[in-house]
Order: structure tokens, then sequence, then C-alpha cells
């Protein structure tokens, strides 16, 4: 079988809204961090599917025994924001992931060279090789970011095949270079834009995530 990157934009009425919301240049911050906390727990919702581990048991109800289904709680599950944009998409996950470990990643981009540089690094020294890995960063634009976060990840022991990244705006670019590197890798999205300007951004796209969310 050959593996290929996978893309979900998944077709839901509550995505489509709160990215309106959130690419309306005329959206103030405390609007803009709702949208982004919205986006953040329904791309999770669908990222959750097929990815969170269950075990089979069996319940007593108050009438009679029956199968069920539960989270495995031994398999660990892990969730990796790249500061600073991500943080708010982290906020609307952990509402449907309450138990997972947080390792926060702070990266930025040079604005001349759109290189980034880390500046913060959570990560443990190695990850047990079945954690579930959801990476969040609303932006994927030239993908030197999430590139250099699958790096870190995977230098740790992380299947790639295992993780799924959650962003809001993704680009062909960084699409292109996650799946020559990576190409088990899943990603939701709640739009794939056009192209990524000579500064960097992503057009039509939504702006300066870090900044509108944080008012800077
Ligand atoms: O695909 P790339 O070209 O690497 O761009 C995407 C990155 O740019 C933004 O972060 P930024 O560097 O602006 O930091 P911030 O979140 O602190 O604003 C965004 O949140 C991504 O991490
Ligand atoms: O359009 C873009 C590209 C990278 N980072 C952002 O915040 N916005
Ligand atoms: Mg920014």
């Amino acid at each position: 079988m050959t593996l290929q990157l996978r893309v979900y934009v998944p077709p839901h009425p509550l995505i489509k809204h709160w990215l309106a919301v959130a690419r309306d240049a005329a959206t103030p911050s405390v609007l803009f961090r709702s949208a982004m906390v919205e986006l953040g727990r329904w791309l999770t919702y669908e990222a959750a599917r097929e990815w969170l581990p269950t075990q089979e048991t069996t319940v007593e109800t108050p009438l009679d025994s029956t199968p069920a289904t539960l989270i495995d709680p031994q398999v660990p599950v892990a969730v990796v924001p790249i500061l600073r944009a991500g943080l708010v998409l982290l906020e609307g996950a952990q509402t449907l992931l309450p138990l997972a470990s947080i390792y926060h990643l702070g990266l930025v981009r040079d604005e001349e060279t759109l290189q980034p540089t880390c500046y913060l690094n959570k990560l443990p020294e190695k990850f047990d090789p079945q954690t579930r890995v959801l990476i969040t960063d609303p932006m994927l634009a030239t993908g030197g970011s999430m590139m250099a976060a699958m790096a870190e990840l995977t230098q740790r022991g992380i299947d790639p095949s295992l993780t799924r990244i959650v962003c809001v705006v993704a680009a062909p670019p960084a699409l292109q270079k996650l799946s020559a590197a990576y190409p088990g890798l899943i990603i939701y999205t709640a739009t794939i834009d056009e192209t990524v300007n000579d500064q960097g951004f992503i057009v039509p796209g939504l702006g300066d995530a870090g900044d509108r969310t944080y008012g800077t």
C-alpha cells in the first residue's frame, strides 16, 4: 500500500461559520479568539475519529449487561500547540481531550527569511511510540514551521501515521512539503487556500493569526 498525505476539510456548517468569522478583517480580537476556539473544538472532534484509542468492554446497565467501548487509558494522547497561534486552538481541543498531556512548542517565523526559530520546547526526550499526537497550529503557509515541528516529534519517536494536524487554513506549499516528507500524515483543516504571497501570508487567508488572537 502506498501511503499518501490525507487532508480533510470537514463539510460542517459550524466549521464554515467560524471560518467566515475568523476570515473577516472587521472581526475584533475577542470574537476572533472565540472563532478559533470553536474551530479547534470542531476540527478536533473530526480528527478524533479513528484516532483516539478505544477498548472494548462490558458495562452493567440497571437492567442488563451490554458490550461497550471506552477510551483506552493505557495509550498516551498528547497535544502539541505551536505557539503562539496554536494555543487558542488548543483551548477548543482540550474540551474534548481533557486528559491529554500538553507539550508546548514555541516557533516564530523571521519576517524576512520566513524561517522558523524555536524559542520554547517542552517536548520530552522520548515519546512512547504508540502516542497519539495532535498538533494545533491555525496556519500552514510555507510549511516551514510544521516541518520543524514534525522533525522535533519524529526524532523523539513519534509515528507520523498516529499524528493528526489540526489547522484552520492550509496552503499548497505546506501541503506539498508535508506530503513529500510524511506520506502517512493526516491533516484536518477548515479550508485549503490558493496561494502564499511574497510576505509569506496565505491569500485570502485570515491575516496574522497570532496577532489577531492576542490583539498585538
Ligand atoms: O507555514 P509557515 O510559513 O511556517 O507559517 C506558519 C506559521 O506562522 C504563524 O506563526 P508566527 O511565526 O507568525 O508566530 P505567532 O503564532 O507567534 O504569531 C503560524 O501560526 C504558523 O506557526
Ligand atoms: O497567512 C499567514 C501565514 C502565516 N502565519 C499567519 O499567521 N498567517
Ligand atoms: Mg504570527
